[in-house]
């Protein structure tokens, strides 16, 4: 119904939260009136709504053959007003002829069903506005009585909980690193637990203050105290006890459809190791950058923990520890846990995405070629983990699971775009894990790391075994990839060497999170190894100051910027499983968003501040590759046809069109 400038229009107003101004920012627009069919309203409130629909039709102009109006409304209304009857009068002050035109638009939130009343709306978070009810809805709900009279606009609100964060900001001024972040943590947690709006609201806008409490760093912490933090249960937890039960379990799951599962078994944890059941901070938080970066509807996310025991001794003897207390399940009964769980949510819900997060190397893998043919899921950490480090790499430390998915998928991307063959990308590529350079002579080489091994004859003056230090010096890489888990091996000896690099910007990424376990920080990246390096780390650190007004940029290298895109576009692709070709198409996607003269400045990736539009790209990339592969089998209303006749920016325009937005919509109760 909309023409694609008008929602463009719409949807820069509403991005750049000018809610007052969209209408008129419509206005102000280059639109072409007289080829429009369509023309967007938004209608802020009555007065300015009826003023904006009364400006638009003087501004029309008279041979305008105008098929019709689209009233957006609601999206930033009074709560005060009934959504209709504002847009009603917005429009009745349109001639009646346009009047008779007007169409009132759905793509705002219409009406939400709900089938409780009362004190149980007031206590689930998907639905509660706490004291931003207006007074019709309390009558409607039950709610009448249960709040303080006084109804609090969602602005309010808003600005209410964000001076609450500033003044704990400024009161824990000087207090350890850790409690304050934890402190930030909670408050977070708190509003997740009680208004998911509001809380999702507050994260979009304020992702780059939020990613590090809710995401790496602060999550992990957050995990490693999982037990002791633990207030109220989020997600679902499936444990080596449910053996036989999962299939009848998921259906307890509350939500009629799910779309996206962030699923993990604890084992390796970011850096920091086997957490158990603990581990579950990690699928919240990355659920969390999925709503908040790609839109995806909160009501239908599910964090998953497969808690089949763990091998973590410490934990084992924790009283508080809320996780199975066995060693964890091996082999056959281990992967008989994990298929049970995944017929049981193919059965529930066809079509949801299963991202697998954080599982110990061995099972990463097996895992992935298990099921990718089977069921729509990816491993992020082995597949997501690429395209943010696509940039070029000659050396790598880590073969764990992140390392390996990083190299293979590198080396097929890099040989296709310098039109070199694979062997000859490969043989500059270089693996190290913790016993050093793996060669040939490796004992018991883990077969994912074999292709990679050196052959000694190739690597004169290098030895199985050899150290970061000695390979560092004898090769001089482009490029050092840290993805270890180990804090600080990037040491100042390392360092020093990189400046010895055949490139003149060398790039050290020291991507372990979180931030204790990075390879090295940036201000001893750009104190040792000199200020031309380009820079990245998995957890964020602050931009290094040079001196003489010069600036070390820090990049975050981190998969956050690729996994919501994957989920986004697969998801309204409508595809059943999720191929190379998908994941390149996202890692090249994210390659190509810099420009030359960004990327001189050592500025790898857009700012996390603009994470939804890279993510609608990286999405339509993805939507579009399903397409290429013929895999794509619609969502939604829009088939695979119209997902085919789509232009690049159709495509894009159609991602972002089908991110959700919070804001509050009004409530309508059903038994
Ligand atoms: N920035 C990002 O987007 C991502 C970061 N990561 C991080 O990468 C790290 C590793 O993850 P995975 O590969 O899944 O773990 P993993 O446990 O599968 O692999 C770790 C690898 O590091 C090697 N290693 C250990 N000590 C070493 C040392 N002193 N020198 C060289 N290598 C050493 C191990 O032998 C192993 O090969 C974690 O800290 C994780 O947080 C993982 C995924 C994405
Ligand atoms: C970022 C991420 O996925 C990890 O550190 O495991
Ligand atoms: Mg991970």
């Amino acid at each position: 119904m909309m023409n694609e400038q008008t929602t463009e229009v719409c949807r820069n107003s509403i991005r750049n939260d000018q809610k007052r101004t969209c209408a008129f920012s419509l206005l102000e627009s280059n639109l072409d009136l007289k080829r429009a069919n369509d023309i967007s309203l938004a209608a802020t409130n009555l007065d300015n709504g009826a003023g904006i629909a009364f400006q638009m039709e003087e501004s029309i102009p008279l041979d305008c053959e105008l098929t019709g109006i689209v009233i957006i409304a609601g999206l930033f209304v009074s709560e005060e007003k009934p959504m209709w009857r504002l847009a009603r009068c917005a429009s009745s002050n349109l001639s009646r002829s346009l009047r008779r035109r007007c169409f009132y638009t759905a793509a705002i939130p219409g009406p939400c069903i709900v089938h409780k009343r009362g004190t149980d709306i007031l206590h689930d978070p998907w639905f509660n506005k706490d004291t931003g009810f207006p007074l019709t809805e309390r009558d409607r709900l039950g709610l009448r009585g249960l709040l303080p009279p006084r109804v609090i606009s969602f602005e309010h609100q808003y600005d209410r909980f964000m001076e609450s964060y500033r003044s704990l900001e400024k009161n824990t001024q000087g207090q350890p690193h850790g409690s304050v972040s934890l402190a930030k943590w909670r408050i977070l947690n708190r509003l997740h637990d009680r208004n998911e709006t509001l809380y999702y609201r507050v994260l979009i806008d304020n992702i780059k203050d939020f990613a590090p409490i809710i995401y790496t760093p602060t999550v992990g912490l957050v995990c490693q105290n999982y037990s002791g933090l633990f207030r109220r249960p989020r997600g679902m937890y499936f444990s080596a006890k449910d053996k036989g039960e999962m299939m009848s379990m998921i259906y307890n799951w509350p939500a009629h459809q799910v779309d996206m599962i962030v699923l993990t078994d604890g084992s390796r944890i970011l850096g920091l190791g086997d957490l158990g059941v603990q581990g579950i901070g990690i699928p919240i938080g990355k659920l969390d950058i999925y709503v908040a970066a790609a839109g995806i509807n909160p009501q239908r996310i599910l964090p998953v923990m497969l808690d089949v025991g763990t091998n973590n001794q410490k934990l084992l003897e924790d009283p508080l520890y809320l996780g199975l207390r066995q060693p964890r399940l091996e082999g056959e009964e281990y992967l008989s846990i994990v298929d049970e769980f995944m017929e049981a949510v193919h059965t529930r819900w066809p079509k949801a995405i299963v991202q697998f997060e954080d599982f110990q190397m061995k099972w990463a893998f097996e895992t992935l070629q298990r099921y990718r043919k089977r069921f729509c899921m990816f491993n992020d950490d082995i597949q997501g983990t690429a395209g943010v480090a696509l940039a070029g790499v000659t050396g790598n430390m880590g073969a764990g699971s992140a390392g390996l998915g990083v190299l293979n998928m590198a080396i097929e991307a890099l040989s296709r775009m310098s039109g070199n063959n694979e062997m000859a990308v490969k043989n500059k590529c270089y693996l190290l894990d913790k016993d050093g350079l793996i060669t040939k002579e490796r004992k018991n080489i883990d077969p994912a790391a074999a292709p990679f091994a050196k052959d000694l004859k190739d690597v004169e003056g290098l030895r199985e075994g050899a150290s970061p230090i000695e390979v560092v010096k004898k090769l001089k890489p482009h490029v050092l990839l840290g993805l270890s888990g180990v804090g600080g091996i990037f040491n100042e000896e390392v360092l020093k060497a990189m400046r010895e690099s055949d490139s003149t910007k060398p790039a050290i990424f020291a991507m372990s999170n979180p931030t204790m376990n990075a390879e090295c920080t940036a201000a001893d990246a750009f104190k040792y190894a000199g200020p031309n390096i380009v820079f990245g780390s998995g957890s964020p650190f602050e931009d290094v100051d040079l001196g003489n007004g010069k600036v070390g940029h820090v990049n975050q290298a981190n998969n956050m910027y690729l996994f919501p895109g994957i989920g986004l576009g697969t998801l309204l692709s409508g595809a059943h499983i999720i191929t190379d070709g998908m994941l390149q198409a996202a890692a090249e996607c994210l390659a190509s968003y810099m420009t030359d003269e960004e990327i001189q400045k050592g500025i790898l990736y857009p700012s996390i501040d603009s994470i939804r539009d890279i993510t609608a790209e990286v999405g339509a990339a993805v939507l579009r590759a399903a397409v290429e592969e013929d895999l794509a089998e619609g969502h939604g209303d829009v088939g695979p046809r119209e997902l085919k006749q789509m232009s690049k920016p159709e495509t894009v325009a159609y991602v972002s069109r089908n991110m959700w937005f919070p804001v509050y919509s009004p409530l309508v109760h059903e038994k």
